[in-house]
C-alpha cells in the first residue's frame, strides 16, 4: 500500500482465488476485509509475472512473507530471475534489483536471521545466469508498522538497513514521502535482532496485562526487554545504538502496548488462562511464538542472560503457569541495572 503512492505496484499472492479477488475488488477479504486498497495496486498469483514487473519497473521487490516462508520464496525468486533478461542492451552492465524483506524472527530450526536465510538462497551480488545478468542488493525493512494503519495511510516511520546505499535509495524512491518516512541504517543484524526479540517481549507484556499486573509491570518489562534485546543483539554483531531506534525501542513499544499486535494478543490470552493451541487455532502469524525457542538457544550458546525470553518459553513450551513464570522473574537476585554501574 505504501509503494502504490509512487508507482503501479503488483502484489503476488500464492492463493489464486485471493489474488483474483484482490485484483478485481481492491480489497483483501482474508487479512483486511474492511479496508479499500489503492487503485494502483494489482495482484497476481503468477510469481514470474510479479518478478518481471519489478525487474522492468522500480527494480524493487519487497518480500512480505513470514520467516518460515523466506527461504522458499528467495529460492523461487532466484529461479525466476534466471528467466528474466537483466543485461543492458550493450550486454555488459548488470541491471540492479533490490530485494528487501519485512519478516521479524529467527528461523525456528537453525536460529538464523533473515539475512542469513536470504544470503543462502539468493544469487550472489554479481551473478550471471544464461542471458540474465543482475546485480542483486539486499536489505531489511523494519520498524513500528501495523499493516492495518499503513493501509489506512496513517503516518509511519521505517528503517531500511542495507550494506548497499543503492538499495536504501530504491526504498526511499518507492516509499518515502507523504505520510511515510524512511530512515537508513547499515546495521542489518541489529535491525533484525530488534524485530525478532520485540515479538517475544510483546508476548511477555501481553501475559502481564492478561494477568492484570498493571502498567508499572508493563513499563518494567519493556525496559528490561530492551536491555535483553540489546545484549543479544550486540553478542550477535549488532550496534548498541540501533536498539534505541525505530526497529528496537520503537517497534517494542508499539507491539508491547498496541492492541493490534498479534504477539501481544497471544500473551494477553495466555495470561487470561487460555491454552496456546486454542489461541493459535485461527492460524494467525505470531512470530514470537515461532522463534522464542531459537532465541533461547542463541542466548545459551552465546552465554547471554535472557530472563524474559526464558520466562516466555517456560509459559509457551514447558507448561509453566504465567503467574509462576512472573514469580520466578521477580525472585531473581538483585543486580546492577546497567553492567557498568
Ligand atoms: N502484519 C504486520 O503488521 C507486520 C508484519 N511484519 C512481519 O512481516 C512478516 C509477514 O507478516 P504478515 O504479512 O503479517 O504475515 P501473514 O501471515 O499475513 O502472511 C503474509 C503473506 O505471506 C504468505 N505466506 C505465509 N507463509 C508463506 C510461505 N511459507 N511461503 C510463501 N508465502 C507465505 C501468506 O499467504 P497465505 O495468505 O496464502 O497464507 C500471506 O500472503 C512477519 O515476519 C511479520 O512479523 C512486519 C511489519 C508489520
Ligand atoms: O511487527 C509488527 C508491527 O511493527 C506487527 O506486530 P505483530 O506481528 O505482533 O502483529
Amino acid at each position: 500500500a505504501l509503494a502504490c503512492a509512487r508507482a503501479d505496484t503488483l502484489l503476488w499472492a500464492r492463493d489464486a482465488a485471493l489474488a483474483r479477488h484482490i485484483g478485481e475488488q481492491r480489497q483483501n477479504p482474508r487479512y483486511l476485509p474492511d479496508l479499500a486498497l489503492p487503485d494502483s495496486l494489482s495482484c497476481t498469483n503468477n510469481f514470474d509475472r510479479a518478478v518481471a514487473h519489478a525487474c522492468s519497473g522500480t527494480g524493487l521487490i519487497i518480500l512480505g512473507v513470514p520467516v518460515a516462508g523466506l527461504a522458499q520464496t528467495c529460492a523461487r525468486l532466484t529461479a525466476s530471475l534466471a528467466q528474466q533478461a537483466g543485461a543492458q542492451p550493450d550486454g555488459r552492465t548488470a541491471r540492479r534489483l533490490a530485494v528487501v524483506w519485512t519478516c521479524k524472527g529467527f528461523q525456528h530450526e537453525t536460529g538464523q536471521l533473515p539475512h542469513q536465510i536470504a544470503q543462502a538462497a539468493l544469487p550472489d551480488e554479481h551473478s550471471t545466469s544464461g542471458a540474465s545478468s543482475w546485480q542483486i542488493g539486499v536489505g531489511v525493512l523494519s520498524g513500528p508498522s501495523f499493516a492495518r494503519e499503513v493501509t489506512q495511510g496513517l503516518p509511519v516511520a521505517l528503517t531500511i538497513a542495507s550494506h548497499q546505499a543503492w538499495v536504501a535509495d530504491a526504498c526511499i524512491a518507492a516509499l518515502h514521502g507523504g505520510n511515510a518516512r524512511i530512515y537508513t541504517s547499515d546495521d542489518i543484524i541489529g535491525v533484525e535482532v530488534g524485530g525478532a526479540l520485540k515479538n517475544i517481549m510483546a508476548i511477555a507484556c501481553g501475559i502481564g496485562d492478561g494477568l492484570g499486573l498493571g502498567t508499572n509491570a508493563r513499563a518494567a518489562l519493556i525496559t528490561r526487554g530492551l536491555a535483553e534485546m540489546q545484549r543479544l543483539g550486540i553478542a550477535l554483531g549488532g550496534h548498541a545504538d540501533t536498539f534505541a531506534g525505530l526497529t528496537g525501542l520503537g517497534d517494542l513499544v508499539l507491539s508491547a502496548t498496541g492492541e493490534l499486535s498479534r504477539n501481544r494478543q497471544v500473551g494477553v490470552a495466555l495470561g487470561q488462562g487460555q491454552a496456546l493451541d486454542r489461541i493459535l487455532e485461527s492460524g494467525m502469524t505470531a512470530e514470537g511464538v515461532r522463534c522464542a525457542r531459537a532465541a533461547r538457544a542463541l542466548g545459551h550458546s552465546h552465554g547471554i542472560d535472557l530472563p524474559i525470553t526464558e520466562a516466555v518459553c517456560a509459559v509457551l513450551f514447558d507448561g509453566v503457569a504465567p503467574k509462576q513464570a512472573v514469580s520466578r522473574l521477580l525472585a531473581r537476585e538483585a543486580r546492577a541495572e546497567t553492567p557498568e554501574s
